[in-house]
């Protein structure tokens, strides 16, 4: 995504945040891998080092000039230094900059304690009264600041977030979305955060969460977005290990070696015979099936060898529409039917031991291309 970022525009803005609200209070928030001093040192590479040091030297000139008492001080900024030295007014030109914001920044009624917005006494000295429920909302006491981990907590319990989000129904109900009830409204929030800080002309997203960008041209489209555009955003096909197939993924890591190399593969290798059996005609009914045996059958294998593997879902879609297919791709011409191959998406979610993988595989037409 970064290179093609990268080749494709001027300048490119790489935004890593770990975001909590799309992550469910039981789900695997505080052992997702979190990589930025080695994420940096790839970007830096992919930056080249004559340009690196080109950089280095602009941004020690503009730093001591900032750290000069007559210096214009920078706004107060949350995002790294080069944009800080850019807010400055020194333009360095950076062909790649990181956006890595806080949670302060991303979400900041996270930062007032819950009690702070319900207030049952009537000590409303500090707080602002609803006029419809009489109670205070709103406002912390006196600098009162929710400690991290409460404040993590209280974004991903959808019952005590606060403030603006975001939700494309229907489109982030369904798949996925099923068994991941706030994922896509997490998504589709901080995606639109992001989206206002950075006003990209184009955003790069990959295929292998194929949903999440389906969703979100979605949103781009009914909120009449122009940075970016629906049509700007593009979806970049998924890269793979070279020998199995496996879709590459931060959560890959949870993988033992026997997982990753024996029975996390069988995912691609199921949701590519189904993807066969569409093109020879087979219904998507059909074609599910075939993709569920295969995999229930790696499930027996692996539970020979003490490993847990359980299917959470494999389905077929419409991209254009998220409707969920049954029959076969070739709409007949005779019987109503226009003749022509629709276009699908194969997708599937499986555990294996403690890992929860998505894959999908597109039929009748190619990331690149418009769904
Ligand atoms: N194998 C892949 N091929 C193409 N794009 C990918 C691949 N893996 C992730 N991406 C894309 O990279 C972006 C960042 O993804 P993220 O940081 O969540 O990593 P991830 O590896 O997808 O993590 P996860 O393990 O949660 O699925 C997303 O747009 C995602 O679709
Ligand atoms: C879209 C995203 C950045 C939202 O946090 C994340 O889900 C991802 O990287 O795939
Ligand atoms: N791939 C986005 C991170 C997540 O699954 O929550």
């Amino acid at each position: 995504m970064l290179r093609r970022s990268m080749e494709q525009n001027k300048y490119t803005c790489l935004t890593l945040f770990i975001n909590p609200t799309q992550f469910a209070p039981h789900e695997d928030l505080a052992s997702y891998p979190r990589t930025l001093d080695r994420d940096v040192q790839v970007l830096e590479g992919l930056v080249g080092e004559g340009y690196k040091k080109e950089w280095e030297a602009r941004y020690a000139a503009a730093r001591a000039r900032l750290e000069t008492p007559s210096a214009v001080k920078a706004p107060e900024t949350t995002t790294t230094t080069t944009t800080t030295t850019i807010a400055a007014g020194e333009p360095l030109e950076a062909p790649l900059i990181v956006f890595a914001p806080s949670r302060e920044t991303m979400y900041p009624l996270s930062t007032i304690p819950d009690e702070a917005f319900i207030d049952e006494t009537d000590d409303l000295t500090s707080a602002a009264e609803n006029t419809t429920t009489g109670k205070a909302v709103g406002v912390a006491k006196d600098g009162e600041v929710q400690p991290e981990e409460e404040a993590t907590s209280m974004l991903q319990d959808t019952s005590k977030q606060r403030g603006a989000f975001v939700r494309v129904k229907g489109w982030g109900d369904v798949l996925e979305g099923e068994a991941r009830p706030q994922f896509f409204q997490g998504v589709a929030t901080v995606c639109t955060k992001l989206f206002n800080a950075v006003q990209p002309d184009h955003a790069y997203f990959g295929q292998k969460d194929i949903q999440q960008a389906l969703v979100l041209k979605r949103m781009l489209q009914d909120l009449l977005s122009d940075s970016p555009s629906a049509e700007n955003l593009h979806i970049i096909p998924t890269t793979r290990d070279a020998t199995t197939g496996l879709a590459l993924s931060s959560r890959n890591a949870y993988l033992t070696p026997r997982e990753r190399t024996q029975y996390a593969p069988a995912l691609f290798s199921a949701l590519g015979k189904a993807r066969e059996a569409l093109l020879n005609g087979r219904t998507a009914d059909e074609a599910i099936k075939v993709a569920t045996e295969e995999l229930k059958t790696t499930k027996r294998e692996a539970e020979r060898e003490g490993v847990t593997v359980t299917l959470d879902h494999v389905d077929i879609f419409e991209p254009a529409t998220f409707r969920r297919l049954r029959g076969p791709l070739l709409r007949p011409a005779s019987g109503g039917g226009s003749g022509e191959q629709r276009k699908a998406v194969v997708v599937g979610a499986v555990w294996v031991g403690r890992t929860r993988l998505i894959d999908n595989l597109l039929v009748g037409w190619e990331a690149g291309e418009e769904p």
